[in-house]
């Protein structure tokens, strides 16, 4: 189910994920939400890992801007930064209503293996890589969710009394397709010249990526933490 058509770089990198984006759909974290049945705990393990992932995927865009020769990229850049500030809070509510806690109660608390992997994997490719890497190791982030939201929503047909409606929603909605499709096309035309090494780092990157949205379903399933506790686990600024 490629949503990028016309654009074979990221069609041939979809179509080489396409185990990835099965076992993260079959992934029990992901079928909980589909029937509604995660528990409280996975929901507020979740959401304290994925404040600090969406910190981070913020400080990519900044990354991403550093390096930006164009302005159309900027303001795309400008605009993703916005759409996770003032949008991204919500599928968190839903997860947070459901749980029955405050969203403000789960923020600033240190991240979990799986998601210090993802997160310095996504800074270090920022830090590192140029702008065509930065797109792939950020594009399974929105894609991996719109698909697995699009398939529960085939799948479910759920109404408005499941409680997972508004999760499913948001990132099943086409409100976040068009922005997806922009970075699609980005990664596109930045692979037309890019040297093969470049586009060998560009794959590794994507499937990377791919692979930790798994193992970060599968870290909030399990309440995955360090095998030592030393720190306490209380909330810390970052
Ligand atoms: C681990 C993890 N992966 C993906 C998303 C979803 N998401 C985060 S940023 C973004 C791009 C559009 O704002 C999307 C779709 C998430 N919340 N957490």
């Amino acid at each position: 189910m490629s949503l990028s058509l016309n654009s074979s770089f990221s069609r041939q990198l979809r179509q080489e994920a396409d185990p990835i984006f099965n076992a993260i759909y079959e992934h029990p974290f992901v079928q909980g939400i589909a029937k509604g049945t995660l528990g409280r705990e996975q929901l507020i393990h979740y959401v304290k890992q994925d404040f600090e992932y969406l910190n981070a995927y913020m400080r990519v865009y900044g990354l991403g801007i550093s390096k930006c020769t164009d302005r159309q990229d900027i303001a795309m850049f400008n605009d993703k930064i916005g759409f996770i500030l003032n949008s991204e809070v919500h599928p968190h509510h839903n997860f947070c209503r459901v749980a029955g806690v405050s969203y403000e109660e789960l923020q600033g608390y240190p991240l979990a293996p799986t998601a210090q992997h993802y997160t310095k994997h996504m800074l270090s490719v920022a830090a590192q890589g140029t702008l065509g890497e930065i797109f792939a190791v950020l594009l399974p982030c929105p894609w991996t969710y719109m698909e697995s939201a699009a398939r529960i929503i085939r799948d479910v047909q759920p109404g408005l009394d499941h409680p997972f409606y508004e999760w499913i929603r948001f990132y099943g909605d086409t409100l976040i397709q068009p922005r997806m499709q922009l970075l699609c096309d980005r990664l596109d035309e930045w692979a037309v010249t890019a040297s093969p090494q470049e586009k060998e780092r560009m794959r590794e990157h994507f499937l990377i990526s791919s692979q930790l949205e798994y193992k970060f379903f599968d870290m909030a399933y399990t309440l995955q933490d360090w095998p030592v506790q030393v720190l306490g686990g209380e909330p810390v600024e970052h």
